[in-house]
Formats: structure tokens, sequence, C-alpha cells
């Protein structure tokens, strides 16, 4: 209990001094791992739910993989609502679906094979389900705390090389997109909707990279070209040790917005499907990026919105704060 309320009041004092570190790393937590030896924790909250192990691991590396959390009715469910999506059975306010870049201009290519995203499904009570699982919720509590907002919604259908290596997805840190902070409180959730290995693209991920702060982040320079919005780490250096997370159908791995993360390319017949939600704390709060190295993303969001909405006068926070939606507690400030 003691524990909950100093949790609390580590938020509190975040929100004040606005830098997160030093205030947090100082708090003890009652439920450390010894006794003897008391371990402060700064990327995990105090719940019952995950174990000693598994909460020193997120600390440590910045994700922690849980086997078998979707049933494979709730995932033939979801690639049910996609399909009806794809074959343009069903109109959808707000959904962005995209094509891969190497074939977005080939009139040959269409239904579900042409889409490689859907984006922002929140209005998809089919796909935005994924979201309210609460199997899912339970872990993201341990991290946001019990006011969540679903912040960002995505349905990635990374389809065979077509040769131009467009199917990788840049090393990135997913902060990159977001306006709003503390970090330690935003968490994604990414459920394999089929085997994931290293031949169909599972992702990769740099180990304890969460400890470091946001990079700057640009279209990397790939000859045959880069989807849109695809950023990556500007200084990313290959030789950096990788994990490659091979997932089974319904495992799911949690993983922190400042996780160096991408993956590889899909170099077999089928689209390997992934379902993904990013969750944040409703007491976090909306930064404006003018100045900063995410002053580029913000840009082209906001030209997307232009685009796709004809509004000018959306500023990147509000973007976000427009897709939002609480999927558990109070509605206190997202
Ligand atoms: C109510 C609130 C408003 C909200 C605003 C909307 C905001 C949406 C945005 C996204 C925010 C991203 C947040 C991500 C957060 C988590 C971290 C995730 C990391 C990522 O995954 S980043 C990658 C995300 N990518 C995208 O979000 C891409 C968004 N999609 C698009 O912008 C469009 O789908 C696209 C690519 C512009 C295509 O538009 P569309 O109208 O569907 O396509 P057309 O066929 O008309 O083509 C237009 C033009 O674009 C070229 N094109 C097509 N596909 C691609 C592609 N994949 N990459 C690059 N270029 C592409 C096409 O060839 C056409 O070119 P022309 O030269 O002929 O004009
Ligand atoms: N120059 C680069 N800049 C940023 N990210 C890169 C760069 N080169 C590779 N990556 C990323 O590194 C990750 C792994 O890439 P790669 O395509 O080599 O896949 P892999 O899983 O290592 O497969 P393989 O078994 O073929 O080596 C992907 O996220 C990829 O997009
Ligand atoms: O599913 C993938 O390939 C990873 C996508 C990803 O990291 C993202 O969209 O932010
Ligand atoms: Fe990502
Ligand atoms: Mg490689």
């Amino acid at each position: 209990m003691m524990s909950r309320a100093a949790d609390r009041l580590k938020v509190v004092l975040n929100h004040l001094d606005g830098s997160h570190g030093n205030v947090r790393a100082s708090f003890t937590s009652a439920q450390s791992v010894s006794h003897h030896h008391p371990q402060s924790f700064r990327y995990t909250l105090d719940t019952d739910i995950l174990t000693p192990e598994q909460r020193l691991s997120y600390e440590e590396n910045g994700f922690i993989l849980i086997r078998n959390l979707v049933s494979a009715e709730d995932i033939e469910k979801f690639r049910k609502a996609f399909e009806q999506i794809c074959k343009r059975e069903v109109k959808v306010p707000g959904l962005v679906v995209m094509k891969d870049v190497s074939i977005a201009k080939s009139e040959f290519v269409e239904g579900e094979k042409a889409v490689t995203k859907l984006q922002d499904f929140q209005e998809v009570p089919g796909l935005f389900r994924y979201c309210t699982l609460p199997q899912i919720l339970k872990y993201v509590e341990c991290f946001t705390g019990p006011n969540i907002m679903a912040m960002h919604t995505m349905l990635i259908n990374k389809p065979p090389d077509t040769g131009k290596r467009t199917s990788r997805h840049p090393m990135h840190q997913d902060l990159h997109y977001f306006a709003f902070r503390p970090a330690d409180h935003i968490v994604c959730a990414w459920t394999a909707m089929e085997k994931v290995h290293r031949q169909n693209g599972c992702l990769v991920v740099l180990p304890g990279s969460h400890k470091g702060s946001l990079q700057e982040h640009d279209y990397p320079e790939w000859e045959g070209g880069i989807n849109k919005m695809y950023h990556g780490v500007r200084n990313y250096d290959p030789n950096h040790s990788r994990v490659h997370l091979e997932m089974e159908k319904g495992d799911t791995v949690f993983f922190h917005p400042l996780l160096i993360h991408g993956s590889g390319m899909n170099q077999t017949e089928g689209f390997r499907k992934a379902i993904s939600c990013h969750y944040a704390s409703a007491d976090c709060y909306y930064i404006d990026v003018k100045g900063t190295t995410q002053e580029n993303i913000s840009d082209e969001v906001k030209d997307l919105a232009f685009r796709k909405y004809g509004v000018d006068s959306l500023s990147f926070q509000d973007t976000w704060a427009l897709r939002g939606r609480l999927v558990r507690g109070e509605r206190t400030s997202l």
C-alpha cells in the first residue's frame, strides 16, 4: 500500500519536475526483490502482476515477452476484421491505410495484399477490442498506473519483400512520434498474429537502449526506397548487439518507448501480421516539440492531417488528443 502511494507521488513529482529521472530513481520500493538489498525501480510500478524477475528484466532490458497472452480465437477475429477493411466492406473515419512504397503505384495489387499497415483503428470495434483485453491491460497497468489511454493503434501486415528491401522497418524509438510525456509511463503492447521469426521479419531490439535519451531520427538513405514516416535513428550503429524476438501466435511483448527497435525484411511468401497498441497514463501531459528533434515528424503528421481532413489549425498535440481513447480509469489529463 505504502509503495502505491509512493508511486503516485513519483508521478506527481515528475510532473512538476518535467525532466524525468533523479527524483524517481531515489524512491525505494517496498516490494523489493531482497529484504537485505532494497531495490529501486524506475520503469515499473508496484503491482502483484509482474514477478520480481520480470520486473527486473523490464528495468534492465526495456521489454518483457509474455507467451500465449492472446487466444487464437481472438486473433482469428482480428484477422477477419482486417480482411473486411481491406475488401473495403466497411468505411472507417480516421483510419490510415498504408501500402508498401514499392507497390503503391502498382495497379495489379489489390485487397489485403496491398495493405502494409492499418493505423488508428480506434473506430473499428472488431480491432479496437484488442486494446481493451483485460489480460493486456493487466500488464499495461504495471507501467502506466490505473488511468490508461490507448493512444495509437496499428495492425502491421508486413508484405513479402519485393526485392527492394522496403519491407524493413528501420531502427527507431517510438517516442519520436509522441507529443506526450513522461516516457516511463508509456508502453507498447505488440502481439504476434502468427509465428514470427527472422525469416519473415520479427522485431529486432537493442536491449537496455531505453536507458538512453531520445535520439535524432530521419529517413535512412536506403536505395530501394523507404515508406512514408519510417524514420530511423540517425546514427544507427549496425554493430550494436541486437536481439531478434521470435514469437508464436498470441505471444505479446511490452516495450518502453525509448527502446530502439525495428524489423527486418520479410523473406517469405506470407504476410507477417502483428497487432499493437501504444498506451499512456492518462496523467501524462502534452509537450510542444517546436525546436526539438521531433519537429520533422510533427511537420509530416500535420501535413497528413491537412491533406486528409483539410484542416491546418491542428497542432501535433491535437492529433494525439483526438485519436486517444480512455480504456481504463479516468481521463485526467491527456
Ligand atoms: C483526427 C486527427 C488527425 C490525425 C492525423 C493523421 C495522423 C496520422 C499519422 C501518423 C502518425 C504516426 C504515429 C506513429 C506512432 C508509433 C510509431 C510508429 C512508427 C511507424 O510506424 S511510422 C510509419 C507510420 N506511417 C504512416 O503513418 C504512414 C501514413 N500513411 C500515409 O501517409 C499515407 O498512407 C500515404 C503513404 C501518404 C499514402 O497516401 P494515400 O492517399 O493512401 O496513397 P496514394 O495512393 O494516393 O498515394 C499518394 C502518394 O504517396 C505515395 N505513397 C503511397 N504509399 C507510400 C508509402 N508507403 N511511402 C511513401 N510514399 C507512398 C504514392 O506513391 C503517391 O505519390 P505521388 O508522387 O504519386 O503523389
Ligand atoms: N542502415 C540502417 N539504419 C537503420 N536501421 C537499419 C539499417 N540497416 C538495417 N537496419 C535495421 O536493422 C534491423 C535488422 O535488419 P535486417 O534486414 O538485416 O534484418 P535481420 O533481421 O538482421 O535479418 P538477416 O537475418 O537477414 O540479417 C531492421 O530493423 C532493419 O531495418
Ligand atoms: O511490426 C513491426 O515491424 C514493427 C513496427 C514498429 O515498430 C512501429 O510501427 O512502430
Ligand atoms: Fe516502433
Ligand atoms: Mg541483417
